[in-house]
């Protein structure tokens, strides 16, 4: 599961390298064993250009002449043509290949990074021929484009890596997002003076193939008989597409008016979310915080919550909401701390589950790997935790806390609007038999190029991601009840390395800190 750890993607650059030196032998041994034959054909042929042309009869009549032809015919030819080199050349490349294998991506990992590609183009609204070409743009209503963020290293996609990411939503009959990635496929193939390329899984034709296909499925038969004639061309003995060709013309002729149907189409209805909209707006603006002139209550402070640790320093306090109460302490942590944590935290990475009915899973919104770190893993894990007590007041030691929770998002990488706290009696959380998770503590260990906020979905509201700072809320009312207003999501990594350290708190052990009321609105 590469694709849903940045961290992950980062070894796979390792592993790519070791690759690279293995092929550069292996080129260099090939084209060594080139020039032998070269040597040999050059020989043989300039023999008989120079001797055996101009004396032809006289030629052969010469015993040495006759000797090195029968050994030349009898040992030589086939001492190159039978040759072993060849294949131990292959074999060593292949044998450096194998000692890699066990690291290399598989299938579920191509699929969730096409995923990942698509899911970005339909957050951000991105332009998938922009995206293309390397760039990260949004097309207006004046159908200009515009950046939403220029990337320092970019590369542009080939017509074969365009293919894939279509077949991944071909695959699944999500005609939507195959119809535009093989639209830019089938333009690129066609575009490119390169016919063949070794590496490529898929060509001009599988591409046109696909389209087509993808066009016949959503109505619009004329597109989808003009791409199969154009395929026809290409491969006119392919049985299946002659039949179709056949089958695109009776349907024309039978229905004339169904020819350009298509209208506009919908996205794919498996990523149905009530709060779809919101959220992707909240996304876009890559963080909008309520500002302290639309609230006058809202402010910032040195806070010091009257403990003598944060006398010397106090923590810089920023009330970002009341409703929910959200607060944001900036340089809660310092770099070498979160890169400490960060560094504890990698071994022990997993792929990050949600709450599923009594149980655990993997899901496709949330797109993750996260580690679970005891306050014994390392030193900085207890001082964070005697940190978050000094600020908040509240216990933080297993089991009224919960160990911290360190994350690393992948491509694409992204939590869907959700609730921190339990909502279901059921639910795992309660597990750890200390009630619900009151409050949440969310640090953020790394900043991110592009994309990444924390969203608040019906508070309307996001947060960009601040390096080193942290974000306090209460998940459930004073009453209990879980609040609401907390419902919110982590937007999908647009460009970047987004580390979250995540302290739940329960309600257990707080009791003094927090006070019960029977008040529903506090
Ligand atoms: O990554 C974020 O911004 C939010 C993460 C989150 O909500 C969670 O891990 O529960
Ligand atoms: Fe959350």
């Amino acid at each position: 599961e590469i694709f849903t750890s940045m961290m992950n993607v980062k070894q796979a650059i390792d592993t790519e390298r070791k690759l690279i030196y293995h092929l550069k032998a292996y080129i260099e041994q090939e084209t060594e064993r080139l020039r032998d034959i070269q040597r040999f054909y050059a020989k043989v042929s300039q023999l008989h250009s120079a001797v055996y042309s101009r004396l032809t009869g006289a030629a052969a009549a010469n015993p040495l002449v006759a000797f090195t032809l029968i050994k030349r015919l009898h040992s030589e030819w086939p001492n190159v043509v039978y040759s072993e080199e060849a294949q131990e050349n292959t074999q060593a490349l292949r044998s450096g290949y194998r000692n890699v294998e066990g690291s290399l991506p598989k299938q579920e990992d191509i699929q969730g990074a096409a995923q990942g590609l698509m899911r970005l183009q339909d957050v951000y609204a991105l332009h998938v021929e922009g995206l293309v070409r390397g760039h990260f743009q949004r097309l207006t209503n004046q159908g200009n484009t515009v950046d939403i963020y220029r990337p320092r290293v970019s590369i542009p996609l080939s017509g074969d890596d365009c293919f894939l990411v279509g077949k991944v939503a071909y695959d699944v009959e999500d005609y939507y997002h195959s119809v535009q990635w093989l639209e830019e496929s089938v333009r690129l193939f066609r575009g490119s003076e390169l016919a063949w390329r070794p590496e490529d899984e898929g060509s001009l034709e599988d591409a046109l193939d696909h389209l087509a296909f993808s066009h016949f499925k959503t109505g619009n038969i004329s597109y989808a008989l003009s791409l199969s004639q154009e395929l026809l061309r290409h491969d006119p003995l392919n049985e299946r597409v002659l039949l179709n060709v056949e089958k695109y013309e009776r349907l024309l002729v039978e229905n004339p008016y169904k020819a350009t149907a298509a209208g506009v189409l919908k996205r794919p209805s498996t990523t149905y979310l009530r709060t779809r909209n919101t959220y992707e707006r909240l996304c876009q603006t890559q963080g909008s915080q309520p500002k302290h002139y639309e609230d006058p209550e809202l402010f910032c402070d040195y806070f010091t919550n009257g403990s003598p640790a944060l006398l010397l320093q106090p923590m810089r306090r920023e009330v970002v909401s009341f409703k929910p109460y959200l607060v944001l302490y900036h340089n809660f942590i310092t770099d070498a701390e979160a890169e400490s944590i960060k560094k504890v935290a990698q071994p022990a990475l997993r792929r990050s589950v949600v709450a599923s009915g009594e149980n655990q899973a993997t899901v496709d919104y949330r797109i993750s790997k996260s580690a679970w770190l005891k306050d014994t893993a390392h030193p900085i894990v207890g001082k964070l935790d005697e940190r978050i007590h000094t600020l908040t007041g509240l216990n933080v030691q297993h089991p009224y806390g919960e160990y911290l929770q360190v994350v690393n998002y992948g491509i694409g990488g992204h939590y869907e609007p959700h609730f921190d706290h339990a909502t279901s009696k059921s639910s795992p959380l309660y597990r750890l038999k200390t009630g619900n998770r009151v409050a949440t503590f969310m640090i953020y260990l790394s900043a991110v190029e592009a994309g990444g906020s924390t969203a608040f979905i019906y508070a309307n509201f996001s947060i960009p991601i601040v390096q080193n700072a942290a974000l306090f809320w209460w998940n459930l009312h004073r009453n209990g009840q879980g609040n609401g207003d907390t419902l919110h999501a982590g937007c999908p990594v647009l460009v970047g390395d987004k580390w979250v350290a995540n302290k739940w708190i329960h309600e257990y052990g707080q009791e003094f800190q927090r006070r019960c009321s029977p008040n529903p609105d506090e």
